[in-house]
């Protein structure tokens, strides 16, 4: 079993001892694909291991290259709709024994399962006899919640029984978890992490940089899904160039083609295609560049939300937002004070708010900076310290576990 950590602990603080603790984190969805929570539990493992603490990630699905050493794997996973989004997830009888077999060799201090909610195998370990104390956060948001679900609630209500410590990305998150959580469980809303360093010090992208002339204006994520919103920012780009005819629409994430052809079958598609630059998928150093770059910064997701790190990272790269009003929005947004907030749905409203923006530079500047100031709340440094105080709880309630 791979354990890594960095090679000076600053300060670790968990375990009376002053030893570091060793983590085992369990993810529900392979990271094969791409999704914020797999980047979550990357980049808290790295700042858990900056501290000096030792991590092990487990996860279902294969192992690819670029995979840090210490994710492992169970092999298998299989997709299935969830949320507006596919999930890749593993669940059925071998991933259970793989999984509790993977943390009783660890002899982890504590367990920290994400989604445990989740048909995969952050599920598996709430059976175990014995197990450390597990800690788990919750990342889905799902409002209104469906009549369906009611359907699961006893069954999670006993399921997740076992847990010591609730983490809820957002307000949002925890209203949905408060429907099958059981109330003894003490809960923590404790926001989703940014490398917040990464987007202070890149720089603008020529390529992709607007002048008064030619604005540019950027959207973020995977195309295809419909709670992304990306129909919303083509209708009102189209809108907005009546006003800025020279404005440019920048887009990073997977589904450029299918996405292009469904502009170019529009009304009007080839003239409003020829706007439109297809970026695909882009590294984390280009994607900084890329918030950095942009005049306007549009989030037009239409709900599935839990927090919205997107919007985090644009505020951390200084860049102005035009975001649509739900839930998890609006809370990232310090109820609209940092972003141009617009109806959900409403692509009209969307592009109001974008021209509005657009021919202010001051406003431009003032969310900018009102952004910036709210992404310090989201830098990975100080939502260490939040998590490891949780950690911190869990271990005193059952101060047996430390070995
Ligand atoms: N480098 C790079 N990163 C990308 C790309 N596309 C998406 N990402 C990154 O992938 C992460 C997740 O992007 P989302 O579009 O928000 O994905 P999600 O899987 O729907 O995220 C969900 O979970 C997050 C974490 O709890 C939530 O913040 C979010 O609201 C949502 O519920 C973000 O860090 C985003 O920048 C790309 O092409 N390149």
């Amino acid at each position: 079993m791979l354990c890594m950590s960095s090679q000076e602990p600053a300060s670790i603080g968990v375990r009376p001892d002053g030893r570091p603790l060793r983590v085992g984190i369990v993810c529900p969805y392979s990271f094969e694909t791409p999704g914020g929570v797999q980047n979550h539990i990357r980049d808290f493992s790295e700042a858990l291991m900056r501290r000096g603490h030792h991590v092990s990630v487990f996860a279902p699905g294969r192992r690819t290259k670029d995979m840090p050493l210490w994710v492992q794997t169970n092999g298998s996973s299989f997709a299935i709709p969830y949320n507006g989004s596919w999930a890749h997830l593993s669940y059925f009888l071998a991933a259970g024994l793989q999984t509790r077999r993977w943390v009783r060799q660890g002899q982890f201090d504590i367990v920290h399962l994400h989604e445990p909610e989740a048909p995969s195998v952050s599920h598996k370990p709430l059976v175990m006899r014995g197990a450390p104390p597990m800690v788990a956060t919750f990342h889905a948001s799902i409002e209104p919640y469906p009549r369906a679900l009611h359907l699961f609630q006893r069954y999670l209500h006993s399921y997740l029984e076992p847990l010591s410590e609730a983490i809820f990305v957002s307000p949002s998150a925890q209203r949905t978890a408060d429907h099958y959580l059981p109330a003894s469980i003490s809960r923590h809303v404790i926001p989703n992490g940014i490398n917040r360093a990464s987007y202070l010090r890149a720089h603008p992208d020529e390529r992709w940089r607007g002048t008064p002339k030619h604005p540019t204006i950027g959207f973020l994520g995977r195309l295809e899904e419909e709670r992304k919103g990306f129909p919303i920012f083509v209708e009102a780009a189209s809108r907005v160039l009546e006003r800025h005819p020279g404005a440019r629409f920048l887009v990073v994430g997977d589904g450029g083609d299918e996405a292009a052809k469904a502009i170019a079958e529009r009304d009007g598609g080839a003239a409003l295609l020829e706007r439109f630059e297809f970026l695909g998928r882009v590294d984390d150093d280009a994607k900084a560049r890329f918030y950095k770059s942009l005049d306007v910064y549009v989030a037009p997701q239409t709900g599935g939300e839990s927090f919205g790190i997107v919007l985090a990272e644009a505020m951390a790269a200084g860049c102005p937002i035009v975001a649509s009003d739900l839930p998890a929005f609006v809370d990232v947004t310090e109820q609209g004070r940092d972003a141009a907030l617009f109806a959900n749905r409403d692509a009209a409203d969307c592009a109001e708010r974008i021209c509005e923006l657009l021919a202010d530079p001051s406003l431009r500047t003032r969310l900018g900076k009102a952004g910036l100031r709210r992404s310090g709340d989201f830098d990975w440094e100080t939502i260490v310290d939040e998590v490891l105080a949780v950690y911190r709880r869990a271990l005193s309630a059952q101060p047996g576990a430390l070995s």
